[in-house]
């Protein structure tokens, strides 16, 4: 239950999630984290917390570089309880802390876990002076919810940036250069294709701010920490947010007796013989949010059903009320599907 220091007197104290395999609809293969920030300054203070069945942990990483009483600050820049979940632990550790977020943060947390603390209100363009360092913040709303910000020390140039850049691995790694570009950047397209594609407007907003930022490091909140990449990082971000996408087709399908796969496979031909690459998901054996990360950057989206009661299957039904969410804009969508032939009222 080691602290690692990721810049000087800046612990990632979060905890590791092993088995979390199924998050609010979203399959996690890979399990995840959450990372809190411990801060050693004048003030002492914790950036966000940890599931609640990891406070334990996290509290002992924390005992490793100071008492926890001695706390000043509990910033919280996103209520969900992820990363709230431990919020109430810390407290009680720690009295005499009072806690930083924003207005529609402190809502949150009152409505969640009913308790008198005392709060210093934040927003965007307002400082926190903690000793050698300053905490800036930027509210980044909708990003993925109504109370979310982001904090950037400028002396460490270093953006605590909650669940934007986010991902989820369960690692003891905790820089994304010790497993890879390849590795990360994959779980952070699909990090955000599940849980941020809706909010493509408001995240250009966000990269607007970001970009001005003298930076070194992106400590996100699940994860490996960006300590390199980041051009690389924040371009993606700006392609996925503008819905900018590659020549390229996904076919999304599901069959009762194969001629709906036929079909598919028709297309796959077709397609890839017009130079266009293509990749093929059955909805038998593909889970919902393991086919949006393909559909994040393809600019031709194919789905097929068979007919069932005069509807689609369910398996469709469901993808595409989980599509319809996520907003995607600037694509050609295409439907195909079978059906009975020669029965009265049918297509
Ligand atoms: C339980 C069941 C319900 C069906 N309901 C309809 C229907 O309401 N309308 C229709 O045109 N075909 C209906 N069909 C026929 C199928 O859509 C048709 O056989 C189609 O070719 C199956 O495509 P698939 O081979 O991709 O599963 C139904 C078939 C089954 C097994």
């Amino acid at each position: 239950m080691q602290p690692i220091e990721i810049k000087p007197g800046v612990y990632w104290v979060g905890g590791i999630d092993w088995d979390l395999r199924y998050f609010h609809g979203y399959v996690t293969p890979h399990g995840s984290t959450y990372n809190s920030y411990l801060i050693m300054d004048d003030q002492i203070t914790l950036v966000d917390t940890v599931k609640h069945y990891l406070a334990d942990e996290m509290l002992s990483r924390i005992r490793a570089v100071v008492n926890p009483e001695k706390i000043d600050y509990m910033l919280v820049n996103h209520v969900e309880m992820d990363h709230s979940g431990s919020v109430p632990k810390v407290m009680e550790a720690a009295p005499q802390a009072k806690i930083v977020t924003t207005p529609k943060g402190k809502k949150g947390l009152e409505m969640h876990y009913k308790q008198d603390w005392e709060y210093i209100l934040v927003k965007t363009g307002e400082e926190l002076k903690i000793g050698s360092r300053t905490l800036k913040f930027v509210q980044t709303p909708m990003v993925h919810w109504p109370d979310n910000m982001v904090t950037y020390i400028p002396e460490d140039k270093l953006l605590l940036s909650n669940d934007a850049f986010g991902q989820h691995i369960a690692s003891t790694e905790r820089f994304v250069d010790q497993l890879g570009w390849d590795i990360v950047h994959e779980a952070a397209a699909s990090y955000y294709a599940n849980i941020v594609f809706p909010y493509g407007d408001q995240v250009n907003k966000a990269l607007d701010v970001v970009e001005t930022l003298p930076l070194e490091m992106i400590a996100p909140s699940h994860g490996l920490i960006w300590g390199s990449y980041l051009p690389e990082l924040l371009k993606e971000y700006r392609k996925w947010a503008s819905n900018e996408t590659d020549r390229k087709a996904v076919i999304v399908y599901d069959t009762m007796w194969g001629s709906t796969r036929e079909m598919a496979l028709a297309l796959q031909e077709g397609i890839e013989d017009s130079g266009v690459p293509v990749t093929m998901k059955s909805l038998q054996t593909n889970h919902i949010s393991q086919i949006v990360p393909d559909i994040l950057t393809a600019k031709l989206v194919l789905v097929g059903s068979s007919t069932i009661n005069n509807g689609m299957l369910p398996t469709v039904a469901a993808f595409l009320t989980y599509i319809k969410g996520l907003r995607p804009k600037k694509r050609t969508g295409f439907a195909f599907g079978s059906y009975w032939l020669g029965r009265s009222g049918s297509p």
